[in-house]
């Protein structure tokens, strides 16, 4: 049983942290660690390597189409909610996965919860990019 205080478990020390010999979490090392994360989200996610090339895809529509700069703001900021809910969907994933490797209602309903968080960033941007693209094609005809 450890004797650390609630206050003292928010506080990252050399002895909990495997990345840093220093008594707080370098930032260097907390810039590796997040990218580790972003790194294994993509590896394992196949959602969101086609979430990714669905997102370069657009860019390239946005530089064909010569796409306004708050056309860009909108689109960049859709790709970032999508891939940060798949991202977090991710975690979850794995900390359902920790806590409760056995079926349970509760399991059941965080990943489906957090699955559904992905499904919603994905449909509004599908919707956003429908109103940046559409009536560029349009104005081809
Ligand atoms: N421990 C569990 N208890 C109950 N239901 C579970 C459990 N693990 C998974 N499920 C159910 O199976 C579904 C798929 O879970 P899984 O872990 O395979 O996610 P996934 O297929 O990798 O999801 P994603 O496509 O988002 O990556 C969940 O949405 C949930 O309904």
């Amino acid at each position: 049983m450890s004797d650390r205080g609630p206050k003292d478990l928010l506080t990252r020390t050399a002895e909990d942290s495997r990345c840093s010999g220093e008594g707080r979490f370098s930032l260097p090392c907390a810039f590796r660690c997040a990218g580790e994360g972003i790194r294994y989200a993509f590896l394992s996610q196949r959602n969101l390597k086609i979430q990714g090339a669905l997102g370069a895809l657009a860019v390239i529509a946005g530089f064909v189409f010569r796409i306004s700069q708050a056309e860009w703001l909108a689109l960049v900021l859709c790709i970032m909610v999508v891939a940060v809910a798949e991202v977090v969907n991710t975690a979850i994933e794995s900390v359902v996965d920790i806590a409760s490797p056995e079926w349970h209602p509760l399991a059941k309903s965080a990943k489906d919860a957090a699955a559904g968080a992905v499904l919603l960033a994905s449909i509004g941007s599908v919707a956003c990019g429908l109103i940046i693209f559409v009536p560029h094609l349009f104005a081809l005809i």
